[in-house]
């Protein structure tokens, strides 16, 4: 029996019971009230060993106790749980001095973990006595599930440090919001927050687009220009699509984070630099760097902290939040105020959204803008969507791919263009195109139905002697095998 004293407070007497109970059972004392007040009384009068308290109370908030707690009594941890679960509360949390914050519903086990590490803990806990981030504060993100909460966490963690950050997820999960969230919640809040995504720069262009150059450094080169590194000078530098980022640029970014210090592209002095690096990348960098793509020693140095943003279909209780977001959003912006049917809201959360919370707000954004009702019903919703699930939702189901075909597509017609400088690709492009697309089609095809000709036909909706025609002109192989083979 450890006999140390727990002080609980919670207005909802079920979750006093439950917690009173795990912990009495862990052979701790516990005391309970439903009040802030009581709570207060207690600390002050020097009781307690660990305090684990709710924010919202009748009448008071648990986390504004927590600096007048820490003033009369620096060595009391307290444990602060919450079903608010935004990421100001938990940053709220981290600020004020809380040991550690739970989102409600939490585990027990969970909860006894972190009053045993709460009491044997020495260390001072870190923040600011002083709240800095005001109670109204716009919310940057949207969201209540357990993988936001986990998001929401790991920013409110980071808020005093200078740690490097690697943000992965599909495209439109969020990671340039949740990139400029670790900045706006961090020391350097009041410094530029600069943004460079690697895949919208030629790649000839990226490193003088980083570092910049000195006049002369190469042709075109007509005067002095500086990098995104020094407009981000004492802020944060978000890096996204880092993936796409050449070797050569992966050497001389390797170098700023081991020395602090880069050259300009035709530059000599060092220049020092004073720069946090989030980046993000909705590919596998660590499949990339086993191809020889991405540099190991560098993947290291970006992933110190790694961050996962979940596509929006895998945290579909979401949806609602969101979806009153934009639609407030939208009536900010003068259009009038809508709201959606239950049934209308339950289509939403079923869809598979492969283009994730960018893909909810255009679609938000037309259903504000583009229909005369108040309230949008299922069908409007239906309509949007269309019936069945598009080909670029079962293409990135069936392959649990991270990249819509619509991105993919995109990314690599813009490196095709890209690749031809100022100059326009030859003439006869859709074809091209599309014989590009065609091909590799109807090869998965041909695998898939182990060569049979006539079941590839009928996969994808060809006439038989059209797949034929196709095969020939594409000079398509067909190697015919398995038991299917007919
Ligand atoms: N949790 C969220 N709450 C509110 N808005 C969100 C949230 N997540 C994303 N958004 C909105 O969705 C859009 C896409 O987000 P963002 O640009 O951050 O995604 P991304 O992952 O960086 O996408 P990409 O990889 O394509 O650049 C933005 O308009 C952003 O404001």
């Amino acid at each position: 029996m450890s006999g140390e004293t727990i002080l609980v407070a919670d207005d909802d007497r079920a979750i006093r019971t439950v917690v009173s109970h795990a912990l009495g059972r862990q052979g701790y004392e516990v005391r309970t009230t439903g009040n802030a007040a009581t709570l207060w009384r207690w600390v002050s009068d020097g009781e307690g060993d660990l305090v684990v308290t709710d924010v919202v109370m009748p009448d008071g908030n648990g986390l504004d106790l927590i600096p007048q707690i820490r003033k009369i009594r620096p060595d009391l941890r307290v444990i602060a749980m919450s079903a608010r679960n935004t990421l100001l509360t938990a940053i709220k949390a981290t600020e004020r001095g809380a040991f550690e914050y739970l989102p409600k519903p939490f585990d027990l086990t969970n909860l006894v973990d972190t009053v045993q590490r709460a009491l044997k803990s020495q260390t001072e806990v870190p923040g600011d006595i002083t709240p800095q981030t005001p109670d109204e504060e716009p919310m940057p993100l949207i969201g209540r599930s357990p993988a936001m909460q986990e998001v929401y966490r790991i920013i409110a963690r980071l808020t005093g440090t200078d740690l490097s950050v690697l943000i992965t997820g599909e495209s439109g999960t969020g990671k340039e919001l949740v990139a400029r969230a670790l900045h706006d919640y961090s020391r350097r809040k009041l410094r530029p927050f600069v943004a460079v995504n690697m895949a919208a720069i030629p790649r000839e262009l990226i490193e003088s687009e980083l570092f910049g150059h000195e006049k002369g450094a190469f042709t075109g080169a007509t005067s002095r220009k500086s990098g995104r590194f020094e407009i981000a000078d004492g802020g944060t530098l978000f890096l996204d699509e880092i993936g796409d980022m050449p070797l050569e640029a992966q050497t001389r970014l390797l170098r700023v984070l081991q020395e602090g210090e880069y050259t300009m592209v035709g530059g000599r002095s060092p220049i020092k630099t004073d720069v946090r690096i989030v980046a993000a990348t909705h590919r596998d960098l660590r499949q990339l760097v086993s191809q020889g793509l991405f540099r190991e020693d560098l993947y290291y140095r970006l992933n110190v902290v790694p961050i996962r943003l979940p596509p929006l279909r895998e945290r579909r209780e979401d949806v609602p939040d969101l979806v009153r977001h934009f639609l407030a959003e939208a009536a900010e912006n003068g259009l009038p105020l809508k709201t959606v049917t239950e049934a209308a809201m339950s289509r939403l959360m079923s869809h598979r959204w492969p283009g994730n919370v960018r893909e909810l707000e255009n679609l938000v954004r037309r259903l504000a803008a583009l229909y005369a009702q108040d309230r949008i019903d299922q069908d409007i919703i239906e309509a949007e969507l269309g019936e069945s699930p598009s080909f670029a939702e079962e293409e990135s189901a069936g392959t649990g791919g991270s990249e819509s075909l619509h991105d993919a597509v995109h990314r690599h017609l813009t490196a095709y263009f890209d690749a031809h400088g100022n100059q326009l690709p030859a003439a006869g492009l859709h074809m091209r195109i599309l014989r590009e697309v065609e091909r590799p089609l109807i090869e998965i095809c041909l695998k898939a139905t182990r060569g049979n000709q006539v079941r590839t036909a009928e996969l994808l909706g060809l006439n038989r002697n059209t797949l034929r025609k196709k095969i020939r002109e594409l000079d398509i192989t067909v190697s015919r095998g398995g038991r299917d083979d007919e």
